[in-house]
């Protein structure tokens, strides 16, 4: 089947993190325990200028999504540079928005809490790197909505278009069960497409497609 990638922001973003080798091919153990033959992670992002890169791709695809948000949080941990990435590239842009961001474990001393950075309110924007079953989303939902704040969309990067706990994909079920929008920068499909344009990694398509065949969900 040809797959065909859409918009240049997922092009430049996919090159990007084959660069800097934030896209890895092998064996990985998923948070969910799925074992993967690929990984994203956006931990790679090691410098300045490629999380400034990687930001205006999130930024891109925020704007072409039309979404009104008023704040945005970031999920521990690597939610949290790439939130704040994304605020520093809508300040960039015009745009000062405000920030919050989690600890995984509470603060017990000082100004303790979990909590960091602006008060959650009004309409939240969570931005993370990846979705795959939904878990990690589904705990910052709770956190937000904890606080008296509404969830109004989930910026990501790659959404791996799996199962969530349902026979929808994470980001489906979150659409359509939870109200809440889902905006990815690429996803699995566009990763598939991207592997048929690059003959360096031909060899990987297999393994993904079986992938895909056990945790995908039909789109
Ligand atoms: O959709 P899910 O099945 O929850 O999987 C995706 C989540 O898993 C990772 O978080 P994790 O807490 O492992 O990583 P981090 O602490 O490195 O951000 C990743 O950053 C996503 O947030
Ligand atoms: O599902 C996960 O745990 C996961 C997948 C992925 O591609 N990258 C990541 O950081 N976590």
């Amino acid at each position: 089947m040809n797959e065909t990638i859409n918009s240049s922001y997922q092009q430049t973003f996919l090159r990007l993190a084959e660069q800097c080798q934030a896209l890895r091919f092998g064996e990985f153990t998923l948070k969910s325990g799925r074992q993967s033959p690929y990984f994203f992670n956006a931990g790679q992002f090691t410098s300045g200028a490629s999380l400034a890169a990687l930001a205006a791709c999130y930024v891109d695809a925020l704007e072409d999504s039309g979404l009104h948000y008023d704040m945005l949080f970031g999920p521990a941990y690597k939610g949290i540079p790439l939130a704040t990435a994304v605020a520093v590239e809508l300040a960039r842009r015009g745009s000062d928005v405000a920030l919050c961001f989690n600890r995984k474990e509470p603060k017990h001393h000082g100004e303790g809490g979990q909590l960091i950075g602006a008060p959650l309110k009004g309409k939240v924007l969570i931005v993370d790197d990846v979705i795959t079953a939904g878990t990690a989303v589904r705990e910052a939902v709770g956190l937000i909505r904890n606080a008296g704040a509404e969830v109004c969309g989930l910026l990501i990067a790659l959404d791996r278009q799996e199962r969530g706990t349902t026979e929808r994909s994470a980001a489906q079920e979150l659409s359509l069960e939870q109200g809440i929008p889902v905006i990815a920068v690429a996803r699995l499909q566009d990763l598939l497409a991207y592997t048929e344009q690059q003959p360096q990694l031909a060899g990987i398509r297999p393994a993904l497609l079986a992938y895909r065949a056990q945790f995908g969900v039909a789109q």
